[in-house]
């Protein structure tokens, strides 16, 4: 008898295998760190090995107490961080260069020579998205002019859940999903398929391609070496983001949700057709189950979570991300300091490759609380600039906003989000809400769950409790220093 699901969150900061019972419940979980590279200014960089490694870990380690059967596990989904790619030998099975993550910079200057061609109109209406090296394709092509490679022909692409499934398969599957396929800038939004244009004009051989496939639906078995000698299927991949989406139940238009993890993620279901969105908000596929389609309006930020990062292990300002939250409430405002943590250029709404972080309004009377506070106080800024332009392209204003993701445990940001937005503030109770939804998915796909059991768990709320007035000045602080960062 199945009792279980496990879903792989294969996220930007770390990796988590989580196994989930009937009832939507975690019975565990798991998780391990990545290392991220910044080989120069505005690279960044990981071992796409070391996240194979992890992943296999955490299963692993799953198991080890020795109550959970793998033959009990009905089904693996893998949800993971978007856009950063993978390309790897077919033969060797090894990679040709680290993967490039998705808020790495390095490939501007590739950007800057096909935006020359004028292109960037019939992009956008071909994939939904902006000419901007977040985005695969210009990853791709980086890697192939960079890198000296000797047999071009046995290169493979993928997005992180291709690889995961390449090598959990031993290098049977090579597959990605709708969700995956429309971050890479080669998928046509309307066709869901590669498009033949795309592909010239980026200069990708369609023969490192993996197959495009539903979100939830079984594509291949983990060999049984990497899973105690149990043949368990793979029965969804879904990019971490629209994983969320479904995870939080928004299942019908008009339905959206924040996600506070490395980066920011705003993103509202518009139903089974693509909205172009005239102000920098990205449109993507929502999910692809058998003849169910959905969409989703995107607001994508580089920077939120790994702010507080940076504040741990970069200016060693505290041990633990958790930490911030004390800091932040001990002072009652920031004393006029603003960061904008533009370390890796801004997304949406700016999409500005060039400019970098600033700090405003330092004194002497500053102090790690006041700068704690100011960085926890830009995510929701952020988050803001989003909101204002998904309300404008929608023309429909946003009631509510659910939000999840590691740091929507800070009550603090969620507080204060709900105080900038002047609207209320939902946090789920369940904080795997990335996992959810693709235990959700590969539940669906092998009968485990039918879509009945989708259900709202229980919320807590915060509630808008500043007046308008101060709120208005405060934003306005913020629009004044974006302007400054970009002009530097
Ligand atoms: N209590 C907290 N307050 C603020 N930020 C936090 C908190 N807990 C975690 N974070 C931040 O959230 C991020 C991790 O969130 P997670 O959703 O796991 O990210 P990802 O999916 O990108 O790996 C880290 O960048 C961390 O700094
Ligand atoms: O690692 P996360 O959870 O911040 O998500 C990364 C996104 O998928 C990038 O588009």
């Amino acid at each position: 008898m199945k009792k279980y699901i496990i879903a792989i969150d294969q996220g930007t900061t770390s990796t988590r295998a989580i196994c989930f019972d009937q009832n939507q419940n975690v019975i565990r979980i798991v998780q391990e760190e990545i290392q991220n590279v910044f080989p120069q200014p505005g690279w960044v960089e990981q071992d796409a090995q070391s996240i194979w490694l992890s992943t296999l870990s955490c299963i692993s380690q799953l198991f080890a107490p020795g109550d959970l059967k793998p033959e009990e596990v009905a089904s693996i989904g893998i949800t993971n961080q978007r856009e950063t790619t993978v390309v790897w030998n077919k033969k060797t099975g090894m990679p040709v260069h680290r993967a490039i993550v998705w808020q790495s910079r390095q490939t501007a200057d590739i950007v800057e020579r096909f935006k020359k061609q004028g292109l960037e109109e019939k992009i956008h209406e071909k994939t939904g998205l902006v000419l901007d090296p977040y985005f695969s394709a210009t990853k791709i092509r980086w890697i192939l002019e960079e890198c000296s490679i000797e047999d071009p022909e046995d290169l493979l692409f993928g997005t992180v859940d291709t690889w995961l499934v390449w090598k959990m398969t031993n290098g049977k599957v090579h597959v990605t999903d709708v969700t995956n396929a429309s971050r890479t800038l080669l998928m046509n939004i309307h066709t869901l398929d590669w498009d033949p244009e795309l592909l010239a004009w980026f200069g990708v051989p369609s023969n490192m391609l993996p197959m495009i496939v539903d979100t939830s639906g079984v594509v291949g078995y983990v060999d049984p070496v990497y899973f105690f000698n149990t043949p368990c299927p793979i029965a969804c991949l879904v990019g971490d983001q629209q994983s969320a989406l479904f995870g939080q139940s928004c299942f019908q238009k008009g339905e959206g949700k924040n996600t506070y993890g490395t980066g920011g993620f705003l993103l509202m279901n518009t139903g089974n057709q693509p909205i172009l969105s005239k102000q920098g908000l990205l449109s993507t596929v929502a999910w692809k189950i058998q003849d169910q389609i959905a969409y989703a309006l995107e607001g994508s930020i580089f920077v939120s979570g790994s702010l507080i990062q940076w504040l741990r292990d970069g200016l060693k300002f505290f041990k633990s991300a958790k930490d911030s939250e004390q800091l932040a409430t001990d002072v009652d405002s920031c004393n006029g300091v603003m960061i904008v943590p533009a370390f890796t250029g801004l997304g949406a709404p700016y999409w500005d490759d060039q400019c970098r972080g600033a700090i405003f309004g330092l004194t002497r009377g500053t102090d790690i609380r006041h700068l704690t506070r100011a960085a926890l106080e830009s995510m929701a800024y952020q988050s803001k600039d989003l909101i204002q332009i998904m309300e404008e392209d929608l023309n429909q204003k946003i009631e509510y906003l659910k939000v999840d993701g590691g740091a929507s445990s800070n009550r603090f940001l969620n507080q204060f989000q709900s105080d900038i937005l002047e609207i209320p503030v939902y946090k789920n109770e369940m904080l795997e809400m990335t996992a959810l939804g693709a235990a959700r998915l590969a539940g669906l796909a092998v009968d485990f769950f039918t879509m009945n059991d989708f259900k709202d768990g229980e919320t807590e709320q915060f509630l808008p409790s500043r007046d308008h007035e101060s709120v208005e000045k405060l934003y306005a602080q913020w629009k004044k220093a974006v302007a400054a960062t970009r002009m530097y």
